[in-house]
C-alpha cells in the first residue's frame, strides 16, 4: 500500500481511549496525536499506561472505547500487523529478537520500501550507523550483548523505512556508552525527518531531544505540550515525574 503523507495530516491520532486488562481500567480517555517529522516523548512514572498506550495505538491492546486513525485513515478493524507495515517502525519493550538468525539475517528480513516509496534504509546505511553490527554480521543474535540486540532491533525498524518509529524503553539496562551511542542514532533518526515516538526514563535527554512531551499519570494524560516549555516548569515535572 503506497500512502502520500500530508505534512499536515498526524501520523496516528487518538481520541478518547479507554484500555482495560481485564476489569482492570489502564487508560482513562488518552487523548493522541503525532506528526510527520515530530519527535515527541512519553513521560510518567512507572505503571501510568505509557506502553499501554503504544499497545492500543497499534492494536496489541485493543481499546475498548475512543477512535484512532493512522495516516489519516480510521483504523477501524485493521490487524496490528497492517499497521505496523503501513509505515511504522516499532521497537518494543524487550526487544523481540529471532535469536537463531543472524545479524544479516535479521536486517535483511525487514527490508522493505517505505509507505511512499522511500528505500533510503538499507542494510548499507544501518551497517554504517551502527558499525558494532558490521563487526558482528555473521554472528546469531542471541550472542549479542543487550546494548548490540537493542541496536539490532532499531535497525531492523528502520530497515522499513518507516514514516514513524516507536521507541519504548530502548535504552532500559544499558550500559551508559552504548545508552549514548543509542541515544546518539535516535538523534540521527529525527536529523533524517523520520518521526518518533521515545518512551525512556532519561528525562532529561528527553527534554533536550524532543519536540513535544506528553505526561501519564494513572491512564491520563497530564501534560501535551512543548519540551522547552517543560524544562522551563521543573515543578510539574518535580510533580509527575519525580525529578
Ligand atoms: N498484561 C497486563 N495485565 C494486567 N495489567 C497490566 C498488564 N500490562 C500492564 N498492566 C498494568 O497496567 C498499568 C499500566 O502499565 P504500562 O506498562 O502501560 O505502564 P508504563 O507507564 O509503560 O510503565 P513501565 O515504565 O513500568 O513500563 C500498570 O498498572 C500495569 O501494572
Amino acid at each position: 500500500m503506497n500512502i502520500a503523507i500530508q505534512p499536515a495530516t498526524p501520523l496516528i491520532e487518538a481520541r478518547g481511549l479507554h484500555t482495560y486488562y481485564g476489569n482492570s481500567h489502564v487508560l482513562h480517555g488518552v487523548d493522541f496525536c503525532i506528526r510527520p517529522g515530530e519527535t515527541l516523548a512519553l513521560m510518567g512514572r512507572n505503571g501510568m499506561g505509557k506502553t499501554t498506550t503504544i499497545r492500543s495505538l497499534l492494536g496489541l491492546t485493543p481499546a475498548r472505547q475512543g477512535e484512532i486513525s493512522i495516516f489519516g485513515q480510521p483504523r477501524g478493524r485493521s490487524a496490528t500487523h497492517q499497521i505496523i507495515r503501513s509505515g511504522i517502525g516499532y521497537v518494543p519493550e524487550g526487544r523481540g529478537m529471532f535469536p537463531n538468525l543472524s545479524v544479516r539475517e535479521s536486517l535483511l528480513m525487514a527490508a522493505r520500501p517505505g509507505p511512499d516509496g522511500r528505500q533510503e534504509w538499507d542494510l548499507e546505511r544501518v551497517l554504517t550507523t551502527f558499525p558494532r553490527l558490521a563487526e558482528r554480521i555473521s554472528h546469531l543474535t542471541g550472542n549479542l550483548s543487550g546494548g548490540e540486540q537493542q541496536m539490532v532491533a532499531i535497525g531492523r525498524a528502520l530497515m522499513t523505512n518507516p514514516a514513524l518509529m516507536i521507541l519504548d524503553e530502548a535504552t532500559e539496562g544499558l550500559a551508559p556508552l552504548i545508552r549514548k551511542e543509542i541515544w546518539d542514532v535516535i538523534r540521527l533518526i529525527k536529523a533524517s525527518g523520520i518521526a518518533t515516538l521515545v518512551v525512556d526514563k532519561n528525562v532529561n535527554v528527553l527534554l533536550e531531544l524532543t519536540d513535544r512531551s506528553m505526561i501519564m499519570v494513572k491512564g491520563e494524560v497530564v501534560y501535551d505540550g512543548g519540551s522547552a516549555a517543560l524544562k522551563a516548569q521543573p515543578e510539574l515535572l518535580q510533580c509527575h515525574i519525580g525529578l
